[in-house]
């Protein structure tokens, strides 16, 4: 009989530590475990999770419910750097560490929040509409209107790692750059040719305002109608991160009444969205479906780190992206210094 059980729900996999890559094998045991797919479904995921060593958890909210039914987990791996399909706090009061994989998909996003604001700001879709339709003659007056990017301000809400990238990209575009992060040292952004800035600064003087603050419960709506109202008429609104960092309705009205001209987003409040919101049929905003993340790389290096961090885990070691460190100290589990995660030709 397999030493672990790991529930995952159907269609979601991972690779197991030791199967594939060297740098795992250098590491770690291939781990004995029986993988079980469990229905998306609260209550039959409780069902097979129950017994669970280890949790993946993709495409199905781990809820108190499921995380107080757990009996003997060490575990919640999550796909993602966004940690809000996991009710964390109910996983910390159970001393259940969760981990998630903040550096994988780093220089993805940061193409696309810069793809984004590009698009948006010399209107791409609009662009590409009137050539289709047509309308050739109507592209040029439609520019004539915007600055030139250069000397342009790029304000970026919350400065992680995936703004610094941006930040990196946008530098030789001839950008002004501040940002606003009162959890960031300000010495990391002046090293980026970022100027550390007040929420209002960087609302109120930004041409572009990139929005990067996590998921959490603590930052749900952060934007609301009296921050549209402070930014620029012109400016551009950016977010490759979560859609419910921002009270959508205020955003719409901001576009609908001209407080800002565009919005280029890749998360959405709902997603998919349903047929019937306003952002679908307006010409000021430009949309992607979540998926800044993606490319040939994703899943392989998804699966790998998913399968890396729970073997380790089971393994006896401490993680090495714990969202809720403080219950490492009171497990079992053994500090253990990593090797890097960004190396080999997937990585
Ligand atoms: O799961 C995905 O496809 C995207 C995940 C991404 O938004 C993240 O938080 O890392």
């Amino acid at each position: 009989m397999p030493k672990y059980r790991v529930v995952t729900p159907k269609g979601a996999s991972f690779t197991v530590a030791g199967s594939d890559y060297s740098f795992e094998r250098e590491a770690l045991d291939p781990i004995d475990a029986e993988i079980v797919e469990a229905p998306a479904n609260e209550a039959e995921f409780i069902a097979a999770a129950k017994n669970a060593d280890a949790i993946y958890a993709k495409g199905i909210p781990i809820t108190k419910s499921i995380i107080d039914a757990l009996e003997s987990c060490k575990v919640i791996t999550l796909g993602s750097v966004g940690v809000d399909s996991v009710d964390v706090k109910a996983a910390t009061a159970r001393g259940i560490p969760v981990t998630n994989i903040p550096d994988t998909f780093i220089e993805e996003v940061a193409d696309h929040a810069m793809m984004l604001l590009l698009a948006g700001f010399r209107r791409l879709v609009e662009q590409d509409r009137m050539v289709r339709d047509g309308r050739w003659a109507e592209g040029r007056p439609a520019l004539l209107k915007i600055p030139r990017l250069m000397g342009q301000t790029l304000g970026f809400i919350s400065f992680g790692r995936v703004a610094r990238a941006v930040a990196k990209r946008a530098a030789p575009f001839g950008l002004r750059m501040m940002a606003y992060d009162p959890f960031i040292q300000e010495t990391l952004m002046y090293d980026h040719g970022v100027i550390p800035a007040t929420l209002n600064e960087v609302l109120s003087q930004s041409d572009f305002v990139s929005m990067h603050a996590p998921a959490r419960p603590e930052v749900h709506h952060m934007l609301t109608e009296k921050h549209f109202r402070q930014m620029k008429k012109g400016s551009v609104f950016i977010n490759t991160g979560r859609g419910a960092t921002v009270d959508e309705e205020s955003l719409i009205k901001a576009l609908q009444e001209g407080w800002i001209a565009h919005a280029a987003l890749d998360v959405l409040e709902k997603e998919p969205p349903s047929h019937n919101n306003p952002m679908l049929s307006m010409e000021n905003v430009t949309l992607t479906a979540h998926v800044a993340s993606a490319s040939a790389r994703f899943d392989e290096a998804r699966k790998r780190r998913v399968g890396y961090e729970l073997s380790l885990v089971l393994q006896g070691m401490w993680p090495v992206s714990c969202v809720n460190p403080s219950v490492l100290q009171n497990t079992a589990l053994r500090r253990w210094q990593p090797v890097s995660m960004d190396r080999g030709p997937n990585s």
